[in-house]
């Protein structure tokens, strides 16, 4: 079945297709909507695929207790949990003005809906694709929903197990082909030691049927390019204007030039790639006419001599003889001309001598 399949419109994903590059705005924008439109803008001028946002009803994504507690962090909005999650809400309305204005700039647009009934808010609003985080991906009964509307789904891992994984990968698949799991770690920053790339090969193997990919929250680029290296098809980051501003991402986030040069940089690894077959290509014709080695006598050898290997070495020869992998074929056989020391070997001197045999 699909390895790949169309996340947004016209959009392809998986397979060949270039690595869906998702610039997560989240809720780095402040709170304020100018800002959010300037990110979503930075977000294309970059080269991004995607500019997302974190949608909340945040008496659905949080019991009253926990909107009650307080929040007495340096990067609270507020008194309380629930006033600091309230500054950093946008409406309905406002929603609905930032998808409108990323369809202006050329980018598409989502969000991840932190509960049911910001996903139905998202559905409404028909985003292209649901992103489900990591703190829905245990949620079964969220993601069946979310898998019954039909829409493509990048689907988060952190905080969870494989076990739940699988359970995520039978829940899902059973009412949506289209979806593929982000291997991810919930720590902000993240340690290089705790992002656990190899995770990425296991997903394959479990789940050889859908793209794999991954949402970091490390510092840097170099390992989100590692990843697409290890075959990530979808990549997420934060993104930020300044890495000083208050708020629990920003730390985690990338900066306009470093989400240039992680566009810049996957789509230099993609190019890298390759096939896998291994073969000489023509580039490196010109490397081998000047430096790869062919069999040269090592002593004189008169007409009608049988090579031994004694007789045979390996230099960079002009002209190019036998080529060196062949070596051994030669012993045995017979010479039609005398060759002087160190002169090449060609395969025209040497008795029943074929390439191919
Ligand atoms: C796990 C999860 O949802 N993580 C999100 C995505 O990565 C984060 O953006 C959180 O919303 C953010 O770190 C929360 O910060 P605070 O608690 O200060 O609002
Ligand atoms: C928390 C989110 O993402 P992740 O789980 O990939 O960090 C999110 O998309 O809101």
């Amino acid at each position: 079945m699909p390895l790949k399949f169309e996340l947004c419109p016209g959009r392809m994903i998986g397979g060949s297709n270039p690595c869906f590059i998702i610039a997560e705005i989240g809720q780095n924008h402040q709170g304020d909507i100018e800002i959010a439109k300037k990110m979503i803008k930075m977000a294309k001028d970059c080269g991004a695929d995607c500019a997302k946002f974190q949608k909340s009803e945040l008496e659905h994504k949080f019991n009253k207790q926990a909107l009650e507690r307080l929040y007495t962090s340096k990067n609270s909005w507020g008194r309380t949990y629930g006033d600091h999650k309230r500054h950093l809400e946008f409406s309905h309305e406002q929603y609905r003005e930032l998808q409108k204005y990323a369809e202006e700039v050329g980018i598409f647009f989502t969000a991840s809906g932190m509960d049911e009934m910001a996903m139905e808010f998202l559905d409404e609003i028909n985003v292209p694709f649901f992103k489900v985080a990591s703190l829905d991906a245990n949620n079964f009964p969220y993601l069946e929903k979310c898998a019954k509307k039909g829409r493509p789904m990048v689907v988060s891992s952190g905080m969870q197990s494989m076990e739940t994984m699988r359970r995520v990968y039978q829940t899902v698949k059973e009412h949506n082909p289209n979806f593929t799991f982000l291997q991810c770690t919930s720590a902000y920053p993240l340690d290089p030691e705790d992002v656990n790339l190899r995770v990425l090969a296991e997903y394959q193997k479990e789940f050889p049927d859908i793209p794999i990919g991954y949402s970091g929250h490390e510092t840097g680029i170099s390992i989100s390019v590692a990843a697409v290296a290890m075959g990530a098809k979808v990549v997420e980051r934060h993104v930020t204007l300044d890495k000083k501003w208050k708020g629990n991402d920003h730390e985690a986030s990338l900066v306009p030039s470093e989400l240039t040069e992680l566009v810049r940089s996957i789509r230099l690894v993609e190019r890298a790639m390759g096939t896998g077959i291994k073969t000489m290509l023509p580039c490196e014709k010109a490397c081998h006419d000047k430096l790869g080695k062919s069999v040269v006598a090592k002593v004189k050898i008169p007409r009608g001599t049988v090579l031994t290997l004694d007789m045979l070495t390996v230099k960079v020869a002009e002209p190019m003889g036998v080529a060196a992998e062949d070596i051994f074929q030669l012993v045995g056989k017979t010479v039609k001309e005398t060759m002087e020391e160190d002169d090449s070997v060609l395969p025209e001197v040497v008795e029943g001598y074929c390439k191919k045999c």
